[in-house]
């Protein structure tokens, strides 16, 4: 270790691909390839403009006027630059007009996730299938199993509780005192209706809720919260909290504004504050699962499930010193419903914040089953959400787009189902894992069979 340390290679060295266990992939041999990456006889030219340094890969968009064109000559020109093959990364199937200036930069490809579905969700009354976009074979097994359960014991109900998207942009002043008075100002009732019409101004459906500040030394964290119709909402509340800020200046003009996010909001990192005072949307969903159910579909029995759930969930977790992670899995759960809806993926970390809580109830003949989530933080317009196969997803679930009706209903029908799913999927895995199911279920659907064969001869 200590002399790979010490003499650094580069990838023009002839063992650097020995050194990070990579073989270059060959370029495919001349000839027609699956996606055609050039276009027209006169691309080669641009593709060499690109080797050249003589036009930018990324304004390629902007010279042509056509995106699927610039995405293959950026292609080709990186596959030439490398000396290595995007074989395998599909070029065409990607509407690439949909995604400038929304989705992505510089794109050469997209990656393909496999979405299973599992269902039905009975909640609230009503029927959903759930799309889930995952590499994790068992996941949706388990999710699916956990819904039978849920359904076959009439139902989960969920309450939201909350919906506030938060912004803290960090300000400073000379002295702690000057911060002081900015703090003592924004949250001053008397002053919150002019604050808030400020903000209103910079969007149709974002609404300013709350405004809360965090002091240390001279530095000053004010935490926006405001309600964001269907869209998750951090465009729209940056925008707005900028206005305010701007605003602000004018009473205030020795105020410097270090940053528009000083953390203290918190986006995609572990937080108490979230965990505390929720982002996004904060939801609880319930259900209670018949004896019988915990035996026949959850094949164990109800004092061990709810054992298990203290013992991993909740010491478990305290004893890890975990940030809303009283939970077993529900990352996995909303990563996979993020990914399949359009969601920004990123926010996975708080939007998992999560407490499963497992008692008997009905004199021991069910168990009481809780998920309380925070920090849901989903949108049904906006970012990734419009591209076809997220909105088709959406379509699925019955929450595409904007709400017309009532603006924000889709979107909290989504957190909903978020928490829903969550629940299945956390009665599932901790059934499996109280019967020492987990292993055996990951080696048949989450291994090749190749590797089960090796395994089973090797033991
Ligand atoms: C795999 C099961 C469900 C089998 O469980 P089982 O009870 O043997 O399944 P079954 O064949 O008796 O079927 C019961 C129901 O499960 C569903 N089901 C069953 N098979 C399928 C399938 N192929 N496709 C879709 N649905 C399926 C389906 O609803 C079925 O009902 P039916 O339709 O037959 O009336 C179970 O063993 C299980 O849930 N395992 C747990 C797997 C799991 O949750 N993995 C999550 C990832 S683990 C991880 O990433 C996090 C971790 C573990 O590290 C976190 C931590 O630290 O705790
Ligand atoms: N800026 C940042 O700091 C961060 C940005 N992001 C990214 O932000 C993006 C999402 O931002 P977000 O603000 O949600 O979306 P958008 O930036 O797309 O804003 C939503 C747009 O939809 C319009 N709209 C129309 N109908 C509705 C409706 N019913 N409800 C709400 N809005 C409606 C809004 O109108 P109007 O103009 O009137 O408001 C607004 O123009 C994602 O790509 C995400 O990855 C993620 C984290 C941080």
């Amino acid at each position: 270790f200590a002399q790979s340390v010490v003499a650094p290679r580069t990838p023009q060295d002839d063992d650097w691909n020995d050194v990070v266990g990579l073989e270059p992939t060959p370029l495919p041999p001349p000839g027609p390839k699956k996606d055609e990456t050039l276009l027209f006889k006169e691309d080669e030219e641009i593709v060499q403009s690109v080797l050249s340094g003589t036009t930018a890969s990324y304004e390629l968009e902007a010279k042509l006027g056509d995106c699927r064109r610039a995405a293959g000559i950026r292609r080709e020109a990186l596959e030439r630059t490398m000396g290595r093959s995007l074989e395998g990364l599909p070029l065409d199937g990607l509407d690439y007009e949909s995604i400038l200036g929304q989705c992505c930069e510089n794109p050469v490809g997209y990656v393909q996730i496999p979405v299973g579905v599992a269902g039905p969700l009975l909640l609230d009354g009503k029927k959903y299938m759930v799309p889930l976009a995952t590499t994790e074979g068992t996941l949706v097994a388990s999710i699916n199993r956990g819904l039978k359960a849920i359904y076959a014991s009439g139902g989960a109900i969920s309450v939201l509780h909350k919906d506030a998207m938060t912004r803290a942009p960090i300000v400073r002043f000379g002295s702690a005192v000057r911060a002081a008075e900015l703090m003592l100002f924004v949250e001053d009732p008397l002053n919150f209706d002019t604050l808030a019409a400020v903000f209103n101004r910079s969007s149709r459906f974002a609404k300013l809720l709350k405004i809360q500040c965090q002091i240390a030394g001279r530095n000053l964290y004010i935490r926006f919260a405001c309600s964001t119709g269907d869209a998750m909402g951090m465009n729209m509340i940056s925008k707005g909290v900028q206005y305010v800020l701007e605003y602000l200046q004018n009473d205030f003009p020795d105020m410097e504004v270090i940053g528009i996010s000083g953390n203290f909001c918190s986006d995609k990192k572990a937080a108490a504050v979230n965990w505390i005072q929720g982002r996004g949307k904060s939801v609880v969903c319930e259900a209670i699962i018949k004896e019988e159910v915990v035996r026949k579909v959850l094949k164990t029995n109800m004092d061990s499930l709810a054992g298990l759930n203290v013992n991993k969930n909740l010491i478990g977790s305290a004893m890890a010193g975990t940030v809303g992670g009283f939970n077993a899995h529900a990352s996995n759960i909303v990563s996979a419903l993020f990914i399949a809806t359009g969601q920004d993926p990123a926010q996975n970390v708080e939007s998992s914040h999560c407490i499963t809580q497992i008692e008997s109830v009905k004199n021991g003949k069910a168990i009481y089953i809780a998920v309380s989530m925070p920090c849901i933080e989903v949108g049904t317009i906006g970012g990734g959400t419009q591209l076809a196969s997220q909105s088709a997803c959406l379509n699925l679930l019955g929450v595409k787009g904007a709400n017309k009706e009532s603006p924000g209903a889709n979107a909290r029908q989504l957190a909903r189902i978020v928490a829903g799913a969550v629940l299945a999927g956390e009665v599932s895995l901790l059934a499996a894992i109280d019967t020492d199911q987990l292993m055996t279920s990951h080696m048949k659907y989450n291994r090749s069979s190749k590797d089960v064969i090796h395994l089973a001869s090797t033991e």
